[in-house]
């Protein structure tokens, strides 16, 4: 046993990398029994109040990234719950700059096709030039939970969907960026996470490197010629790193570039025994986990032609909610309900059953219950509503679901914390209910 009741690094993970070579990964065994790095990533559509974190250190390649000195309790802090910022360790940082370099303030359609919890959507989302649509996509459905919440947060409009990247069959050309952080052997986690050591063999490596390429032939028609994969792993091996990228390119037809000048300080390393573009990074060279990613852009064509809206092609306004229909900022929106839930679909160039859609309430006899998705949602109109500003103790009390007293007139009160909103109560006079989701509340005891 080694850190923290640890096992050992596994040898053969260490005589795997050491048959590279490669001055990259000498001391990058060591490295990885020494303590991460915590980082959060501001979420520039909401943000944080002025001197919340004192004193932090940027994340060199990401804007909005900053060190915590240590990790304080997240979970008590309702401006994460707010969606204000996202706890992601600083190496994934990158794809936000990565996805601002290849859309270049052209709006974009983009899809990760691995997204779950959903750093790197959440990162893409806020790099992503207006006018630009986004899909996430999960292939576990308790992941997929997750994914839909951290998303919701967010606040910016996503399609969210769950399954095989083999749908994505359908929607051939569709994407001009497409970004498979695909599941991965994970040695890049064995400094955080005690599994990815237990777990390590070097038939796992394999596995994993046959699974990515299966992942990438399914994903590959969905991107538009000229188009751009970003290629991505958690893990050091070459198997599942710069062989796979090199069978992309030769196999499926591509090169690499570098959307973005990467300087030379940041410690990010290139790839290992290849003449492809690939960034490394190593936690022994700079102060993150272990990351590879690779941008390959699919042979011929142009990226940012956008088709015609289908818009009303198979939904249609559902004039009975004309009411909600100012709830958010999108003149555009096509309200229409779903089961018992009313939804506000937002119009793209993608075809319908990918549109963004938000959930603005659920429809009780001639009540609609805002829902917990519009409190969030980036497009909510906020002046509509009714709203109540509370304190910390309050803010945490209701994110807990405990009752909350309020003064505020009767009805649905939107409930702010810090200037921005936190979610719902109705106030019937002598108490308010708490409509927090229940399985978003804390848990903890705190
Ligand atoms: C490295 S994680 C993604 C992390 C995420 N991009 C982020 O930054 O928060 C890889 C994801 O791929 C999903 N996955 C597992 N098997 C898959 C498969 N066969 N096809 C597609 N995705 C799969 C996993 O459930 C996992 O959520």
């Amino acid at each position: 046993m080694d850190r923290q009741g640890f096992p050992e690094i596994p040898s053969g993970f260490v005589r795997e990398i050491e048959s590279y070579g490669s001055p990259l990964t000498q001391g990058l065994a060591a490295a990885l029994d020494g303590e991460p790095s915590v980082a959060v990533r501001v979420n520039p559509a909401k943000g944080v109040p002025d001197g919340k974190w004192d004193a932090t250190r940027p994340v060199p390649w990401c804007a909005e990234g900053f060190y915590l000195p240590e990790r304080p309790l997240f979970t008590a802090d309702p401006h994460l719950h707010q969606g204000r910022y996202y706890v992601q360790d600083a190496s994934s940082m990158i794809i936000a700059r990565v996805v601002a370099g290849l859309a270049d303030g052209r709006p974009v359609s983009y899809l990760d096709a691995c997204a779950a919890p959903g750093g790197k959507t959440t990162a893409a989302l806020s790099a992503l030039p207006p006018g630009s649509v986004a899909v996430a996509n999960e292939f576990d459905r308790k992941r997929h939970v997750i994914l839909c919440e951290n998303l919701a947060k967010w606040g910016v409009p996503a399609t969210v969907t769950q399954g095989s990247v083999g749908q994505f069959g359908s929607y051939p050309a569709s994407f001009d960026i497409v970004a498979a952080d695909v599941p991965c052997s994970g040695e890049g986690m064995m400094r955080k996470d005690a599994e990815a050591r237990r777990q390590w063999t070097l038939a796992l490596t394999a596995q994993c490197a046959s699974l990515q390429r299966e992942i990438i032939a399914d994903l590959w028609p969905a991107i538009r010629p000229g188009g751009y994969l970003i290629y991505s792993t958690c893990t050091f091996n070459r198997h599942e790193n710069e062989e796979n990228v090199e069978w992309i390119i030769n196999t499926l037809g591509g090169e690499t570039v570098m959307p973005q000048p990467i300087d030379p300080s940041w410690g990010i390393a290139p790839g290992i025994g290849t003449d492809a573009w690939c960034m490394r990074f190593m936690p022994h060279r700079l102060d993150g986990e272990g990351l590879f990613m690779a941008i390959i852009r699919k042979s011929d064509g142009a990226i940012g032609k956008q088709t015609r809206p289908t818009r009303g092609q198979t939904l249609r306004h559902d004039r009975r909610y004309d009411r909600c229909r100012e709830w958010i900022a999108s003149p555009e929106a096509i309200i229409s309900p779903e089961g018992n839930r009313l939804l506000a679909y937002l119009p793209c160039a993608l075809p319908a059953a990918l549109w963004p859609r938000i959930e603005l309430g659920e429809i009780k006899g001639k009540d609609i219950v805002p829902s917990q998705q519009l409190a969030m949602s980036t497009l909510l109109n906020a002046g509509l509503f009714n709203s109540c500003d509370i304190s910390g103790p309050t803010a945490v009390a209701f994110l807990r679901r405990e009752a909350v007293g309020i003064d505020a007139p009767r009805g649905f009160v939107l409930l702010k914390f810090d200037g921005l909103p936190l979610g719902w109560v109705k106030n019937l006079g002598n108490r308010a209910n708490n409509l927090y989701p229940q399985e978003w509340r804390i848990r903890m005891s705190l």
